[in-house]
């Protein structure tokens, strides 16, 4: 099944071949801060990406994804929400167009420019990710706003190699790249239970939202834009941009608050 975030292919019409679209837990949401309840039992978040390993940065025609060996527990997170330490599986992101808006989530109703997702699983209950994917518990993906502002030190990482995944399908070496680095100073969150924001859109992912964006600059964001959605032979060449899905009926879901 072909989709995108064209007019024809978009996320308005992704219920065609993907009818969760319509479903009970959607993701993204409008997160509005003073109608989250804080949680006296969600403990701190516990990241521990030490022993991260990086394997490569590919473009899938729908974004940037850095993978990760997730053969062993080496780089996890847990507390927080969840009951098991889940797996860090990849790493992407969403953005807009020239100084319009491309997170996901929103705010009481402000976009952010940019919108990091880590995407983990959960490899206590599940033998795979394909597994995990399907199972109401089995992700878990933190999402990070990015605004813009002075220059990221540490997105000069990714951005300086973009140019190598330019066309969709295009995919390159991408080792030791520890993702702590794009992490806030804050880990306060909000949480609440969703989906994948792209098809298969399945109801799979605890989402942990962290409240304090990191500021990349206008050229780092104009980087991501370079991208393109189509392959290198296709004559028609469709720049990467506004790959966001625009928040999603709540339909009487708690949004919690860290402390
Ligand atoms: C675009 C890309 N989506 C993911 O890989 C993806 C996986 C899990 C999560 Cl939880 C999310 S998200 N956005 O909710 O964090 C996105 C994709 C989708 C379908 C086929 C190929 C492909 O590459
Ligand atoms: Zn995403």
């Amino acid at each position: 099944h072909h989709w995108g975030y064209g007019k024809e292919d978009g996320p308005s019409s992704w219920y065609k071949n993907y009818p969760v679209a319509e479903g009970n837990r959607q993701s993204p949401i409008d997160i509005v801060p003073n109608e989250a309840s804080r949680d006296r039992d969600l403990g701190p978040l516990m990241i521990n990406y030490d022993h991260c390993t990086s394997i490569n940065i590919s473009n899938n025609g729908h974004s940037v994804v850095v993978e990760f060996n997730d053969s062993d527990d080496r780089s996890v997170i847990k507390g927080g929400p969840l009951d098991n330490p889940y797996r860090l599986k990849q790493f992407h992101f969403h953005w807009g167009g020239k100084g319009h808006e491309g997170s996901e989530h929103t705010v009481s109703g402000k976009g952010f420019a940019s919108e990091l997702h880590l995407v983990h699983w959960n490899a206590v209950k599940y033998k795979t990710y394909g597994e995990a994917s399907t199972a109401p518990d089995g992700l878990a993906v933190l999402g990070i706003f990015l605004e813009t502002g002075d220059d990221h030190r540490w997105l000069h990482m990714i951005t300086d190699v973009l140019y190598t995944v330019k066309y969709k399908g295009s995919i390159t070496d991408f080792k030791g790249f520890n993702p702590k680095c794009l992490l806030p100073s804050s880990l306060h969150f909000w949480t609440y239970l969703g989906s994948l924001t792209t098809p298969p859109l399945h109801e799979s992912v605890i989402w942990i939202v962290l409240k304090e964006p990191i500021e990349v600059s206008e050229k780092q964001l104009g980087m991501l834009r370079m991208l393109l959605f189509t392959e290198e032979e296709d004559n028609q060449k469709m720049r990467m941009e506004n790959n966001f899905r625009p928040p999603q009926p709540l339909k009487g879901r708690r949004v919690r608050s860290s402390n």
